[in-house]
């Protein structure tokens, strides 16, 4: 197997779960979602295993969910926005048609402020994002062949910016 046909990756709030269903609908490819796969597994939700095993083991357990997806899914595949903090992961990605999906604070917070299943960004999400963010958008732009923005788009426009992107080489 070749390996999934894109791999989302950003920040929470970028669009990675519903864009890439969307992407899949259009594709008529089948959809994958990290998040989903470890949830699966665990037989608990995301933020339990946050609570119950902390990050470290949350961690451990997606750098396995990214392996075994990238190993056996031929469709469109979302990551968690801190997938990309593992080299190893990053390293599988070199090879792989990545795109990342760009938001601002502003709006991802709007989208994703209200919602208490993402554990880092509980509290103030405000500060807690752009804090990820500055960490992680150079490993963000390490890893993707191109960028799409998803600020003011629909995520049926994201979805079709990404189909678009994906014939364009990576120029920044
Ligand atoms: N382009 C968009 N415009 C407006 N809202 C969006 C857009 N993309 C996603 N959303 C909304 O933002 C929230 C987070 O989306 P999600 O797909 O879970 O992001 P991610 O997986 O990147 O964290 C959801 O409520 C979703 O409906
Ligand atoms: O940014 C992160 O570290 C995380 C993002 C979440 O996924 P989304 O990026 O799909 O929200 C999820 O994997 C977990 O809450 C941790
Ligand atoms: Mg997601």
């Amino acid at each position: 197997m070749s390996g999934p046909a894109v791999v989302l990756v950003g920040p929470p709030g970028a669009g990675k779960t519903t864009v890439g269903a969307l992407l899949a609908e259009r594709l008529g490819a089948a959809f994958r979602d990290t998040d989903g796969d470890i949830a699966w597994g665990a037989g608990r939700t995301v933020a339990e295993i946050f609570a119950d095993e902390g990050e470290a083991r949350f961690r451990a357990r997606e750098r396995e969910a990214v392996r075994a997806a990238v190993r056996e899914h031929s469709g469109v595949l979302a990551l968690g926005g801190g997938a990309v903090l593992d080299a190893g992961t990053r390293a599988l990605l070199a090879a792989l048609p990545v795109v990342f999906l760009d938001v601002g604070p502003a709006e991802a917070v709007r989208r994703i402020g209200g919602d208490g299943t993402r554990p880092l960004l509980t509290g103030d999400p405000g500060p807690r994002w752009r804090g990820l963010m500055e960490r992680r958008r150079p490993l963000y732009a390490e890893v993707a062949r191109v960028v799409v923005t998803t600020g003011g788009r629909t995520p049926g426009e994201v979805a079709g910016a990404v189909l678009e992107a994906l014939g364009q080489p990576l120029d920044g």
